[in-house]
């Protein structure tokens, strides 16, 4: 399948909600009719208050949980029409994921970390997949840390294997959840800078969720989410 074309949309949300029953409670609307498209080139940023819902919208976006109601359409296709297995596939295949405490496997190198999305790989991918981690941990600059443990590396530098193991299965999408909540100022920045670039280079979307302003207004598009609903964007300057 050859790539797709700058700016065509990736994510399309129609109506999206999320709600959770708790029993002898009243439900919890997490989540109320958000409408959201995200094109691939696309920065956007997510800011919300905790607890106001920015991880189940995550989840959505994706494909980890489904709408309560309303559609997701991934690359054109209704998520709904999709089975759990049909969701795991594509998200191994399409999605990148970076968290603010880097989710790193501590025993591995820094080389294995980020060949561990290309073990589910299939074709080219599995094969060269020492080569693959080696060239994505070289782009961000690691390339003569590949052999060294997370813990003998600093916040910042395991920050970028994990953006190197995010990216290293070229992904449509890469979800980046408080990215830079685990360091300190002047390294959150600078790691914020190489993800934007990194994705722009590949041609992914890249939707950061965060509570930090200086953060989300590095994005093209900015969004707010307060009580379950998105409001419109604010165009970055
Ligand atoms: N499965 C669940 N059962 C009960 N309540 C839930 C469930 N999932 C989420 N919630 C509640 O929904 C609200 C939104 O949760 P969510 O984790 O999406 O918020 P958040 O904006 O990511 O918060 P934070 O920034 O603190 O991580 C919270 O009040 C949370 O307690």
């Amino acid at each position: 399948m050859s790539a797709p074309a700058l700016g065509a949309p990736l994510l399309e949300l129609h109506g999206v909600t999320r709600s959770v029953h708790i029993p002898d409670r009243e439900p919890l609307h997490i989540l109320q009719g958000i409408d959201l498209s995200i094109s691939t080139g696309d920065h956007v940023s997510i800011q919300g208050r905790s607890g106001s819902g920015k991880s189940t919208l995550l989840n959505i976006l994706g494909l980890l949980d489904v709408p309560t109601t309303g559609e997701l359409y991934f690359d054109g296709r209704p998520v709904s029409s999709m089975g759990e297995k049909q969701r795991a596939v594509s998200r191994g295949a399409q999605v990148g994921f970076i968290f603010q405490q880097f989710n790193l496997l501590p025993g591995r190198t820094a080389l294995e970390n980020v060949m561990t999305p290309l073990l589910y790989a299939r074709g080219t991918q599995f094969w060269q997949r020492e080569r693959l981690a080696a060239r994505m941990l070289e782009r961000v600059g690691l390339g003569d840390r590949l052999r060294e443990k997370p813990h003998k590396l600093s916040g910042g530098e395991q920050q970028r294997i994990a953006i190197a193991r995010a990216l290293v299965r070229s992904p449509r999408l890469i979800l980046a959840d408080e990215p830079t909540g685990a360091l300190d100022i002047d390294t959150g920045q600078r790691v914020m800078a190489l993800l934007d670039e990194v994705a722009l280079e590949s041609g992914a979307a890249l939707v950061t969720i965060t509570h930090d302003a200086n953060v989300a207004a590095l994005a093209q598009r900015h969004y707010r989410l307060g009580d379950g609903i998105l409001n419109a964007p604010e165009l970055a300057a």
